[in-house]
């Protein structure tokens, strides 16, 4: 079957508000809403397809952009790979160079439109943060001040993982702490291993051991991640159709000594053999920030790194 790669575009104005087009009838997908993008010529890697694309499609020169997300898919008569890149920065006025239809819409409002079914994981990790801190604590106060630090570093979205607590106290911290990610609007997933069950659907991060013994996505209002060390962890947590993965260690992390680091390559190559948003975590600092994007995370996730 043919097989063709694809670069495609996430462009978004000043109110946050994404760029869709509505595909021609008469094309591969046609009549679904797509993100603008197209066909990368053979002389071509992905960043200037998707430049001489949105040119040509829109009229608008890219300034700079980075790797979002790769994605492979099969459909019944094509298969494609996607690669899906951040637009950070355009000079020009949006304009359909190709009559085709185009519009601005809010990230909450992108459910109201179909895409190709290749898209989905795209719709996942364009909501998903940059950020994912982890934090923990030995009572509710210590929480909270975790909290607190990683919500005024602008981080909106965190892992709550205090498994030292006995199931009363963990009980007690996250009724407060779930309340007080609701005042700040901050999304919470809440560590499998922590003894408070009645909490998970609404947001579970699964330990690698917990992805182990899972064979189908646990219910959960809220998004389901798990911790890969490996591959097969990767393809699992897809597999399991979970909203994102976080891979570590990426660098050597005091908090794992033993674990040997994948480095940057590794983790590279992984990451763009799975159709789901991965965070970059272990010994990861600031300065990696750029790094771990050129290499097709997500982001980056860490407890240290938002810590002094
Ligand atoms: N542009 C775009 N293509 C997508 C998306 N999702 C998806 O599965 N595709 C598929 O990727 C392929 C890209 O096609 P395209 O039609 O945009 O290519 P193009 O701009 O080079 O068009 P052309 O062949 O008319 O020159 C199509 O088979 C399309 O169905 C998406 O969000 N945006
Ligand atoms: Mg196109």
């Amino acid at each position: 079957m043919a097989k063709i790669d694809v670069a495609i575009g996430v462009v978004r104005d000043r109110a946050g508000r994404v760029l869709i087009s509505k595909r021609k009838s008469d094309t591969h997908q046609g009549g679904l809403w797509e993100f603008p993008g197209g066909k990368i010529e053979q002389s071509e890697n992905d960043e200037q397809a998707l430049n001489r694309e949105l040119f040509e499609e829109l009229n608008i020169r890219v300034i700079n952009s980075s790797p979002l997300i790769k994605i492979n898919f099969s459909y019944p008569d094509l298969i494609v790979q996607l690669h899906v890149r951040e637009v950070y920065g355009f000079d020009g006025e949006v304009f359909g160079r190709e009559g085709q239809r185009f519009k601005w819409v809010a990230l909450h409002e992108l459910s109201d439109y179909e895409f190709p079914a290749a898209n989905k994981p795209i719709l996942t990790a364009i909501k998903l943060e940059q950020h994912y801190a982890i934090i923990g604590g030995n009572n509710t106060r210590e929480i909270l001040l975790e909290l607190d630090n990683v919500w005024k570093q602008g981080v909106g979205l965190i892992q709550i993982r205090a498994k030292e607590l006995c199931a009363a106290d963990a009980e007690e911290a996250l009724e407060v702490v779930r309340g007080k990610c609701k005042e700040l609007n901050m999304t919470y997933l809440i560590n499998s291993q922590m003894p408070v069950k009645r909490y998970l659907d609404e947001g579970v991060h699964l330990t690698s051991a917990d992805l182990k013994l899972l064979n189908q996505r646990p219910q959960s209002s809220g998004y389901v991640a798990a911790s890969c060390h490996n591959l097969q962890e990767l393809y699992k947590a897809e597999q399991m159709a979970l909203d994102f993965a976080v891979l570590s260690p990426v660098m050597p992390t005091s908090s794992h000594p033993e674990a040997k680091a994948l480095g940057w390559q590794q983790f590279k190559e992984w990451v763009t053999k799975v159709n789901i948003p991965v965070f970059a975590l272990g010994g990861i600092s600031r300065q990696d920030f750029k790094k771990a994007l050129a290499c097709g995370a997500q982001g980056v996730s860490g407890i240290s790194l938002y810590k002094g």
